[in-house]
């Protein structure tokens, strides 16, 4: 398995969802950057299961425990290490997960990967669970970035055929409206749109299936000039990191696939100087990134979460000892939708995406 990712700011991460641990090793984090522990608290809470009648109801304190690189609030430059205990595991849910191959789940294809070791308990590490210390290595690094202006938001963009509107549509998004936005379960825009949104998770779980959606994440206060074409791009280093994300499907920048409808002269975003001398573009449809760069107007990107694969209702599936068709009904603790979980994970990979091009533009 590839555990390990980041060309300036190495992210190493371990454990499986029913082990003892899972955890993060940051290498490359600049000595002295002090972080905020509530703060970071608090985006480990936005993802933490067993939040209500929308999530699994696995409850985990995901607290991290810091082993080393941190001294007196503040990074020491040494490799920094993390450990989020599992607490509330309950594996006998798995115990027919060996031979019978949930459909839409990593089970059939990680058995043959690994040959048949592969910790199939909660779904070893393919579990959702792995993002947690994703989180908390966002959480860092969008402290870090908070200190150069750049702040990370999010909201939900769909949940079945429930629509917020676009962050496009929105005008100046502030850093405070950000805060807002990470306050709430489901961060919306249009406030009107979240009882729909949350009926149409419950309408799922009561008839024992689940529902996907479309999250859209934001950067404000990103300057141009940042993102190491060719390959390490700005959207390639995030879209590389966003598929890592369980669970995710799709991803466009800007106005994404439609730009293909739209002529040149409309997809083209016209450059202006604003009252204070800051060149900026009059659309956004490129996402803020032409040629792999920043060009100083907000980085914008959607991304498609499919919905849980493991449902109650019945289905088809096979029994791979037996090598015979069989159903299958999960029974177990599962979320109904991802969506309201994922955000702050969107949110830390962009972070750490963001933290490895930026650490080195000066070295590319
Ligand atoms: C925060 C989070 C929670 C998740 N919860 C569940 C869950 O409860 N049940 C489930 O079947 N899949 C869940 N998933 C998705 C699976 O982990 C994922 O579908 C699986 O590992 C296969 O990966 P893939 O869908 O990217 O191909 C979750 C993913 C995330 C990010
Ligand atoms: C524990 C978390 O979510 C889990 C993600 C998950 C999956 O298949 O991805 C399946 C469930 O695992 P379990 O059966 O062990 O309860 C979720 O509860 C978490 O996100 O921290």
């Amino acid at each position: 398995m590839s555990g390990i990712w980041g060309n300036n700011l190495e992210i190493s991460i371990f454990g499986e969802s029913h082990g003892r641990a899972i955890g993060v090793t940051l290498s490359g984090l600049p000595a002295g950057v002090k972080i905020d522990m509530d703060e970071v608290l608090v985006e480990m809470a936005r993802r933490a299961p067993g939040q209500n009648e929308l999530t699994t109801p696995r409850k985990e304190k995901d607290e991290p425990d810091i082993v080393s690189g941190v001294l007196d609030g503040m990074t020491t430059g040494a490799p920094l290490t993390a450990l989020i205990w599992n607490t509330n595991t309950r594996s006998v849910d798995y115990s027919q997960m060996k031979k019978l191959m949930r459909p839409g789940q990593a089970d059939y294809p990680g058995k043959v990967r690994y040959d048949g070791f592969n910790d199939y308990r909660g779904s070893g590490h393919f579990s959702g669970r792995i993002t947690a210390p994703l989180v908390f290595a966002g959480a860092i690094a969008q402290q870090w970035l908070r200190q150069k202006g750049i702040v990370i938001g999010s909201h939900i963009q769909s949940i079945g055929s429930v629509e917020d509107e676009r962050f496009e549509s929105q005008g100046a998004v502030t850093a405070e409206q950000v805060e807002q936005l990470k306050s709430v379960q489901l961060p919306v825009f249009d406030e009107s749109k979240r009882d729909a949104m949350t009926q149409v998770i419950l309408d799922a779980k009561a008839d024992l299936d689940s529902v996907g959606g479309i999250v859209e994440t934001f950067v404000l206060g990103i300057d141009a000039g940042y993102g190491n074409p060719f390959f390490d791009s700005v959207e390639s280093t995030l879209a590389h990191l966003v598929f890592a994300v369980p669970a995710t499907k799709g991803i466009e920048f800007g106005a994404g696939f439609d730009i293909t409808r739209m002529r040149g002269s409309e997809a083209n975003d016209s450059y202006y100087y604003d009252e204070n001398g800051q060149i900026k573009t009059r659309t956004n449809n490129n996402g803020g990134i032409l040629g792999g760069i920043t060009y100083g107007m907000p980085i914008v990107f959607r991304t498609a979460i499919k919905p849980p694969a493991s449902i109650e209702k019945k289905q088809e599936t096979i029994d791979i000892e037996a090598r015979e068709n069989a159903d299958l009904e999960v029974f177990g603790r599962h979320d109904p939708c991802i969506v309201p979980r994922v955000l702050p994970v969107l949110e830390a990979v962009t972070a750490l995406g963001l933290m490895d091009l930026i650490l080195g533009r000066d070295k590319a």
